[in-house]
């Protein structure tokens, strides 16, 4: 029997120094065997995730070994979320709550039992879209990057600093900063509206606007102390500007750097020679964190966010738009800050 299905292909590439565009992806209906061969499952996708990590999978080099980059004409893939319909896999049965990380962009799709992971809703109280980003990679990558990196001490009057902070990573980030201790939690941001989100609804201590504030005068009033943390996601000269106000012996996370993701330049960006001598002076650390180098402690950490998450003491922002033929869309619309919280994209029930 032969199942139709509609997926989103590759279409174009935006060139290595191009802002990605709806139209560099396509719809396309396909048909799939439901004959399974063994070891196979044929899912139906719930929801799907769009991330930063993935314009560079728009390149015909990522950057990295880890990831590989989409071919054109070829169907994409991401972090998924889906219920099992068919299963000759011995891992998973049929009405499985299951995930991926390389879940095409597919209303179904067969895919390796070997690549999927059976999740428990109730980690979740339903809110399956949460295992693609506060309970999933964004919540881990959040947690794992503060944990690891960021040196968050109780009782040491920290002050935290976190740009991107509206965003998946960036809104969980700011919460577990203050959760471990820090006294002082600001994010930065590009609209009003995500401020007041981040004050009200997250319990950050205060929020930048970068788009329509004076970013240094606005650090420089909200942390009259300093800085003593900075989970970076963005570098740039939104980087450049905490950075200058970081204390001695302070901790940049690197996390990520989208501000510098449509031009053709390495991963870690490279610094200007004054930021650089900032670093050197004042003897802060900045070192890379890559959460698929921290998932032996995956299972541990997604508990703690399930908990947190369950008991209110973390809150979930999400972003929700609704069929796939919208993927491109909301790719381009959270490169671009049009989300608040995890950008999710609803396929079916
Ligand atoms: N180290 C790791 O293992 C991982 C790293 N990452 C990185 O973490 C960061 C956040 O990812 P994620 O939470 O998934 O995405 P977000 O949900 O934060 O969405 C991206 C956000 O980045 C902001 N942004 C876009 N362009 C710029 C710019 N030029 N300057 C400042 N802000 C910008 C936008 O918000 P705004 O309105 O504020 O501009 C946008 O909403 C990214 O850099 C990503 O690559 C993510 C996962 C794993
Ligand atoms: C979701 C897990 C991270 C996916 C890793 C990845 O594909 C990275 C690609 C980079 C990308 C930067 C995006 C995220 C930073 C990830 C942290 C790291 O790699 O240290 C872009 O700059 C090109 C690739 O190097």
């Amino acid at each position: 029997m032969r199942l139709t299905v509609t997926r989103v292909v590759l279409n174009s590439r935006p060139g290595n120094n191009g802002a990605p565009v709806a139209e560099n992806f396509r719809l396309e209906e396909a048909t799939l065997s439901a004959d399974l061969a063994d070891g196979d499952v044929l899912v139906r996708t719930l929801c799907l995730s769009v991330d930063p990590y993935m314009r560079c999978r728009m390149n015909e080099d990522t950057g990295v070994d880890y990831v590989t980059p989409w071919q054109l004409s070829e169907c994409v893939d991401g972090g998924g979320v889906g219920v099992v319909e068919s299963s000759r896999c011995g891992l998973c049965v049929e009405g499985d709550v299951v995930t991926s990380f390389n879940w095409p962009w597919q209303t179904r799709a067969v895919i390796k039992g070997s690549v999927l992971q059976k999740v428990d809703p109730k980690l979740v109280d339903g809110h399956l879209s949460y295992f693609l980003g506060a309970v999933g990679i964004t919540g881990l990558t959040a947690l794992l990057g503060v944990r690891e990196k960021g040196h968050v001490t109780k009782g040491a009057n920290q002050t935290m600093v976190v740009s991107g902070a509206a965003g998946a990573c960036g809104s969980i980030a700011g919460q577990i900063g203050r959760l471990d201790g820090c006294v002082r939690v600001v994010g930065i941001c590009g609209s009003d509206e995500k401020c007041r989100a981040l004050v009200d609804d997250l319990g950050f201590s205060a929020a930048i606007n970068y788009r329509q504030e004076d970013v240094p005068a606005r650090l420089t009033e909200c942390c009259p102390n300093g800085i003593d943390v900075y989970f970076d996601n963005v570098g740039g000269s939104i980087s450049d500007a905490v950075i200058t106000q970081m204390n001695s012996g302070s901790h940049v996370i690197l996390c990520g750097q989208i501000s510098q993701y449509n031009k053709d330049v390495p991963y870690p960006p490279p610094l200007s020679e004054e930021t650089k001598e900032t670093l050197r002076r004042k003897n802060i650390t900045r070192e890379r964190f890559t959460v698929l180098n921290y998932m032996n402690q995956a299972e541990a950490a997604l508990c703690e966010l399930s908990q947190r998450v369950q008991s209110g003491q973390i809150n979930v922002l999400e972003t929700v738009v609704n069929g796939i033929e919208n993927m491109g869309d909301a790719f381009c619309s959270m490169m671009t800050g049009g989300n608040i919280g995890k950008q999710i994209i609803k396929i079916s029930e």
